[in-house]
């Protein structure tokens, strides 16, 4: 059988492209326009029943395979995937987190392409040429079977390749897919097993308009790329066209997938029907793409050894996701005071914490009194938040405050101090009960908040405040009213509000100010500017601190100087207690106390009379005698080198040392003064 002219000028043309793509001296783009334009061919030929259905369906398989193996492959030499890749990465480049990212290709610009437009004139050479039935099966491959192509001699390039065989059995071909070539709308056979096709009106003769029409009406085509396929292969994006593109699919995918192998599908189909060889990026695989690049690479782009597009933000996500939990935990916020340091050497506690006595207390309890409080994480502890009331105090002052006026000497007992009952039992009422009971002593019973210690000087009045400081069970805060005055020059009233803060903050809090009259002196037209204004500001602090019925603050001043008390801070400090010259059973608890501590002979006789002969003197002035005493062993070794001498060479304190002794001390109290005190104590005083 001749074939007619037409069909020999095809068969010249697949014998040459044929003849290219085997002698091996044609670029990866070109074979694939190669086969991409035989398969182009075979649907020619099939949509005008030229060749069998079993026929293109081979030869499809055949030339999409070569086709795919090309496209797909990422080998510089003989692929065509790379290219993608380069695009890919050009884009990364110029793309943010915000930008969606556009391939530069359209529609337009790829009809432009010179090979496409070589198809598109192949296209309508073969409109022209009116291609012959026989002829296009002898072109579409040589292997094409007798069964399918009666009458044509056996292509030995195709039969050795073995699938005529597999052809020649339609059950076998239907067998791989039977609903592959089943298309609803089909009314023959041949045309509902054509293969996904590309809609091209430009380059389907006129004769194929029924398969045409069918195509345009629902024929779907399955996406270009699936999945990781498109990821991969998938670079290229044509909008506009993605609306249509993301829907095609063909009827049986299972069918696609077992026909095809590596790809499901090579077809893009539009509804312009414009197709070409651009069009191998479909809409859904750029969507896969995008969405890959942001979450499956985010998971595991490792894993697919696809390089996705990732923003700084998610890049930081996934650095911090490979970091170890324990550096992934932010440290604690230090809050202030954190920080500082200590100005105590050896403190552990942080400057907002309770005060701690530096001597552990050896017999508080034993003498009535209650132990200071014990170091608790309190509200001023550095790790918790700073109150509220501090916020306004400089932090300096805070810390000052914490350790220079917060009292840390030596615990002192009430047994410590010699006479002075009715004031000792006094301040244990207001002072250390109402601490213990603040449930009791409430209301009218509610302790006074200020108290004044007033008296000769060395009666004790300082002795008392350290008492109070170690047996309240208060936070204790001495301060010098000196040293308010000298110390912190210009910033006096600033230690004064700080100091009432802190307090505040420190809750049953005990404010001891030793020579209160110094601070609280009279005002008169001679003060100095600095003092006036400290002055102003401790009286509306001690006003604030002892009106209030919520603040558990109680200041004590000591005075011996009561008289120059200004009236105003008199009258706030409602507990004035005289604390007058030791009496004879005082001047006696003195003496045996401090005796008995030292090696000494004395009797009890000659105690009494020590007693008797140190009328007048204070609790200071006795304890001066005493030490005066205690020296008159050591001044009777006057022959002895005192470098050399042993301890049990001194003799005992006797008696004789005392009497030296009253020859050096005086008692320091006048009795003038007394009788000042006496009458202020009678005017203002609270005692007895
Ligand atoms: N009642 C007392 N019992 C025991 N010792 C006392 C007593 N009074 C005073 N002393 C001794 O005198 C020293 C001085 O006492 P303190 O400083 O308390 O006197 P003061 O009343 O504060 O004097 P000033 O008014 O001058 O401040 C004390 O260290 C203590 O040794
Ligand atoms: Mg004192």
């Amino acid at each position: 059988m001749e074939a007619p002219m037409h069909g020999t000028v095809h068969l010249s043309d697949w014998q040459k492209s044929y003849f290219a793509i085997a002698s091996g001296t044609c670029t990866p783009g070109q074979k694939a326009d190669e086969y991409r334009a035989k398969i182009l061919r075979i649907q020619y030929a099939w949509a005008n029943s030229e060749i069998s259905q079993v026929c293109a369906a081979n030869l499809f398989k055949k030339y999409a395979e070569k086709y795919s193996a090309i496209i797909d492959s990422d080998n510089i030499e003989t692929g065509l995937n790379n290219y993608a890749e380069n695009i890919l990465t050009l884009a990364k480049c110029q793309q943010n987190d915000s930008d969606k990212w556009q391939s530069a290709l359209t529609t337009e610009n790829v009809f432009g392409l010179k090979c496409v437009q070589e198809r598109i004139q192949a296209g309508k050479n073969v409109q022209s040429s009116q291609m012959a039935p026989a002829d296009a099966l002898v072109l579409a491959d040589k292997g094409v079977s007798a069964s399918a192509a009666p009458g044509l001699p056996r292509p030995s390039a195709f039969s050795s390749t073995g699938e005529s065989e597999r052809c020649a059995s339609s059950s076998k071909c239907t067998g791989r897919g039977p609903n592959f070539f089943e298309h609803p709308l089909s009314s023959k056979s041949l045309q509902s097993s054509v293969p996904p096709v590309t809609k091209t009106s430009d380059i389907l003769p006129v004769s194929s308009a029924s398969l045409s029409e069918q195509i345009h009406m629902g024929f779907q085509a399955a996406p270009l790329f699936g999945n990781k396929e498109m990821t991969s292969g998938a670079s290229l994006k044509i909008p506009g066209n993605c609306s249509d593109g993301q829907n095609l699919s063909l009827p049986n995918q299972s069918s696609v997938q077992a026909w095809s192998g590596k790809r499901k599908a090579f077809y893009g189909l539009t509804d312009k029907g414009s197709t070409s060889t651009s069009s191998l990026a479909p809409c859904q695989a750029s969507s896969t793409m995008e969405a890959n690049s942001f979450s499956g690479n985010r998971n595991g782009s490792e894993e697919s050894g696809a390089p996705g597009f990732r923003t700084a933000k998610e890049q930081l996500w996934v650095d911090q996701q490979k970091k170890p939990q324990s550096l992934q935990q932010r440290a604690p916020v230090s809050t202030y005071g954190g920080v500082k340091k200590s100005l105590g050497a050896g403190r552990s506690r942080g400057p907002f914490s309770k005060f701690v006595p530096p001597v552990p207390k050896q017999d508080g309890n034993e003498n009535g009194g209650v132990q200071c409080k014990p170091h608790a994480r309190g509200p001023t502890d550095p790790l918790l938040p700073v109150d509220e009331r501090l916020k306004s105090i400089e932090p300096k002052m805070v810390e000052l405050i914490m350790h220079e006026i917060m009292d840390h000497g030596p615990p002192v007992n009430w047994d410590d101090i010699a006479g002075v009952e009715f004031a000792k039992a006094t301040i244990k009422e207001i002072v250390v009960w109402p601490m213990l009971r603040p449930d009791i002593f409430t209301g009218l019973r509610g302790p006074p908040k200020g108290i004044l210690l007033f008296g000769p000087p060395g009666t004790g009045k300082t002795l008392i405040g350290k008492c109070i400081a170690c047996q309240s069970g208060a936070t204790f805060f001495s301060i010098s009213a000196s040293s308010l005055t000298s110390k912190w020059v210009g910033e006096g009233e600033k230690m004064v509000r700080a100091l009432f803060a802190v307090a505040r903050c420190q809750q049953p809090a005990v404010i001891f100010i030793d020579e209160i009259d110094s601070l609280l002196s009279q005002r008169g037209d001679g003060e100095h500017e600095s003092s006036r204004r400290i002055k102003t500001e401790f009286l509306v602090q001690l006003d604030g601190a002892t009106t209030s019925s919520e603040d558990r603050i109680l200041v004590v001043g000591a005075t011996n100087r009561p008289q120059e008390i200004d009236e105003a801070a008199r009258r706030r400090l409602v507990k004035r207690l005289y604390i007058p010259l030791p009496e004879a059973s005082a001047r006696k608890q003195i003496v045996t106390r401090l005796m008995s501590k030292e090696h000494n002979c004395l009797s009890e006789e000659e105690i009494e009379l020590i007693v008797k002969q140190s009328d007048g003197f204070s609790g200071a002035d006795m304890t001066q005698l005493c030490r005066e005493a205690s020296l008159g062993p050591i001044r009777s070794l006057q022959s002895m080198d005192i470098t050399t001498i042993l301890p049990e060479q001194v003799r005992p304190i006797a008696f004789v040392d005392f009497e030296s002794a009253f020859g050096t001390v005086r008692p320091s109290v006048s009795s003038k003064d007394l009788e000042l005190y006496e009458t202020w104590n009678q005017t203002f005083g609270c005692g007895r």
